[in-house]
């Protein structure tokens, strides 16, 4: 079977696909690729906490110096925004990231990241895919043994965490937090994040208590996925323990997940409102905003009422990463979790975004609904809701071909004012209302999003939107 970088890297079943020689293969490929664009230089691995991982980086590490580069590698699990900003810090050539983000325990994941510290972009890692086809089956991998590899002084030690932490303490107003005195709980979710975000707001002076902070591979029988599902555990806590709020990081800490004071799971577009409303309201940033196109529109909303412009992109960070690259926008973000600001690394990075958190809560001192409804107040805020619909490959085609011709004069009584065609379909309502419907990237699945004024509202096109489709 080929290998492919989808979304977000290659992602395969440990044992399966995912074997040591195959990472090997794919190393041998990054090898190539990078001796052709780079030439030699340094390259720094970071893995996650999953089965096997700091077994593969060993592996990873050896092809890398049998191929004349010289390798960081770090003794425990480094999350993927801080081996991208690594590669930024240590001036190296790129990264290898292993790692499956929020995927089963059964997965394991490799991707490169490129010298500009943010996710390869389809031009690298097709590049990479022709070099994966020209090595597979010629056996020609070149390798060096772990501890002669030591010896001849190609593999170096790397433990970023500290610089990492400095340097977030020199981009988070630290004081105002210092000041708060906030009551936390965290939670990494077993997996990369560990002693990074609590450890930040341990040092910014926060009472932190700390939830599945031990590595799992397993990961408690769930998913390491900061979504509603998997973050009960850390809403009772908060409840219980009578915290100001609860912040989880996925797998390999680049998403994030926010839980309020009461409880109340806020979603991603939440979070990215009010980040974006800190952002402009008391860092007094201004410039571009940069969101995919299934993120919500309340982001438009803030920045039309600053004057600033908002940049649509398709579904993936590295998209967004391209405009935080290319336009120098404010903030980027996307309705999956992710998020990074100007100034700082082209890649989501969920300690930075629970970071911003604790800060927007300790300069407010307020509780982040009452922020939210605040906001709506001023604002006309829309909700939004992502239907993920498990279907057949046949209904998949069926919709699949349906999308170009589809063109519906109205959704659930309202016109549609707008079809836009930048990954999916997507339709804009005439009262600021829109549906979009688009193939995940990562899972087989059907993806619809829909964002309108009200709860009502929002049934209604949700509904009428799948009898359309007949689903
Ligand atoms: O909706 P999908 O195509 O499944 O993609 C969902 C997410 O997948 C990965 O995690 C990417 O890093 C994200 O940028 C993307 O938003």
């Amino acid at each position: 079977m080929a290998i492919k970088f989808g979304t977000d890297g290659w992602r395969a079943v440990i044992a399966e696909e995912f074997t040591f020689a195959n990472v090997r293969l794919v190393t041998q490929a990054v090898a190539n690729y990078l001796r052709n664009a780079r030439g030699t230089g340094e390259v720094i691995i970071g893995y996650d906490n999953r089965f096997l991982a700091p077994e593969f980086a060993a592996a990873v590490a050896e092809v890398l110096a049998g191929n004349g580069f010289t390798v960081y590698l770090p003794e425990r699990a480094v999350p993927t925004p801080v081996t991208a900003w690594a590669v930024k810090k240590y001036r190296a050539l790129g990264a290898v990231m292993l790692t499956a983000s929020h995927n089963p325990p059964v997965y394991a994941g490799f991707k490169f990241i490129p010298d500009y510290a943010g996710p390869a972009v389809p031009a690298i890692t097709a590049a990479i895919e022709n070099e994966i086809a020209a090595v597979t089956g010629k056996e020609k991998i070149d390798s060096i043994e772990l501890g002669k590899a030591r010896q001849r002084g190609l593999i170096k030690e790397l433990d970023p965490r500290e610089d990492y932490l400095t340097y977030l303490e020199g981009i988070i107003d630290v004081d105002a937090i210092k000041k708060a005195r906030l009551k936390v709980v965290v939670d990494p979710l077993y997996g990369a994040g560990i002693d990074y975000l609590d450890e930040f707001l341990q040092r910014a002076g926060c009472q932190v208590h700390t939830i599945h902070n031990h590595r799992d591979p397993l990961f408690g029988g769930g998913l390491p996925d900061p979504g509603v599902n998997g973050l009960k555990d850390l809403a009772w806590q908060v409840r219980d323990t009578g915290a100001e709020v609860g912040l989880a990081l996925d797998g390999d800490a680049d998403r994030f997940g926010v839980v309020d004071g009461d409880g109340t799971f806020l979603t991603a577009n939440e979070v990215l409102y009010l980040v974006l409303a800190h952002l402009l309201e008391y860092r007094r940033f201004r410039g571009p905003v940069a969101r995919t196109v299934a993120t919500t529109h309340n982001l438009d909303r803030l920045a039309a009422a600053h004057d600033l412009r908002v940049i649509e992109t398709p579904v993936g960070f590295k998209y967004i990463g391209e405009a935080l690259r290319m336009h120098q926008c404010i903030l980027g973000g996307e309705e999956s979790g992710g998020l990074s600001i100007r100034g700082h690394i082209p890649e989501k990075d969920g300690i930075l975004a629970t970071a911003l958190v604790a800060e927007l809560l300790a300069v407010t001192g307020r509780g982040l609904k009452n922020i939210l409804l605040d906001l709506q107040r001023r604002y006309d805020r829309l909700v939004s809701r992502r239907l993920d619909l498990e279907v057949t490959p046949e209904v998949k085609d069926r919709i699949l071909n349906q999308l170009p011709s589809l063109s519906p004069a109205k959704i659930g009584g309202v016109p549609v004012t707008g079809r836009l065609t930048v990954d999916g379909v997507k339709f804009l309502l005439e009262d600021g209302s829109w549906v979009l419907l688009r193939p995940s990237g990562t899972e087989p699945l059907l993806r619809l999003y829909v964002e309108a004024p009200d709860e009502g509202r929002l049934q209604l096109l949700q509904e009428d939107m799948r009898s359309i489709l007949r689903l």
